[in-house]
């Protein structure tokens, strides 16, 4: 069952954005949404600008038009200095997990605290402990990136965007190379960390059977602007034919 989202307020509000990056008119007046608590699934053609999205989401991209509100403070002009209390809210898990090689499990979980100034050795040993009770990876803590598998690397990613804290998570393709098996488990962590701490999630995924699992509503984008915004059963009982081509992947090339 959907999440009811009708009493909930705004966590994230994208008002009229814009972006070009070189010759590419990438994103074109976008307009979203993001309530808090609810897990947003991001879907749409490859190269149509969903990791630009998260980008500007956390102002490692800034808009050329339009506004970005996280948790009440717009973004808009905002130095880099001032962006940081912004990020505490956001954790994100990148593509490809982007751990560092040269550091254990734990170190890496702990970086985020370190590099947001926490000193006391107590709390971040506390911190990383939770962190990584959450997505099962305690007994695995002093490895090194390159003995771990893809869905246990992902999940030291997910373990790191959590450590902080934050309001939000953003994951982008969190289920990209994954067996079923593990994609069922990264899934079901997502929605965890709803449930548990009321986290809002926003996931970009290609898997439609993670979005029909575990998505309270679906946004797809395409051509720049946010084409198709409801309910996971809305999504599937659309006529529109663009829509249904994308879930049951259609590409209308011949052979
Ligand atoms: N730093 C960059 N320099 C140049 N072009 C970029 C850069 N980042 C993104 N782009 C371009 O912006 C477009 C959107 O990229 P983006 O990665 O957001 O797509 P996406 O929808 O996430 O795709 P996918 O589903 O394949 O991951 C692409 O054409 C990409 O080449």
């Amino acid at each position: 069952m959907p999440t009811p989202i009708t009493n909930k307020s705004p966590f994230i509000e994208v008002r009229g954005l814009h972006k070009k990056i070189g010759w590419q008119h990438i994103l074109r007046g976008l307009d979203l949404t993001v309530y808090q608590g609810e897990t947003l699934m991001l879907i749409g053609p490859s190269g149509e600008g969903k990791s630009v999205l998260l980008k500007h989401l956390i102002g490692l991209l800034r808009p050329d038009e339009g506004d970005i509100t996280v948790a009440g403070t717009c973004m808009t002009g905002l130095r880099e200095r001032q962006l940081a209390p912004i990020r505490k809210e956001i954790g994100i898990l990148f593509q490809n997990a982007a751990l560092f090689d040269s550091m254990n499990v734990a170190q890496n979980v702990a970086f985020p605290l370190i590099e947001g100034g926490l000193r006391d050795k107590n709390e971040i040993n506390q911190r990383v402990h939770e962190a990584l009770e959450v997505v099962e990876l305690e007994k695995h803590k002093d490895k090194l990136p390159v003995n771990l598998s893809g869905g246990m690397r992902k999940r030291v990613g997910i373990a790191r965007a959590i450590v902080p804290k934050p309001h939000c998570v953003l994951y982008d393709e969190p289920t990209s190379g994954l067996d079923p098996i593990v994609s069922d488990v990264i899934d079901q962590m997502i929605k965890r960390l709803q449930k548990r701490y009321g986290v809002t999630s926003i996931v970009v995924t290609h898997d439609m059977k993670s979005v029909f699992k575990i998505a309270d509503r679906v946004a797809l984008l395409k051509q720049g602007v946010i084409y198709f915004l409801g309910t996971p059963d809305e999504l599937r009982n659309s006529s529109d034919p663009v829509i249904q081509d994308f879930i049951d992947g259609r590409s209308h090339i011949t052979c």
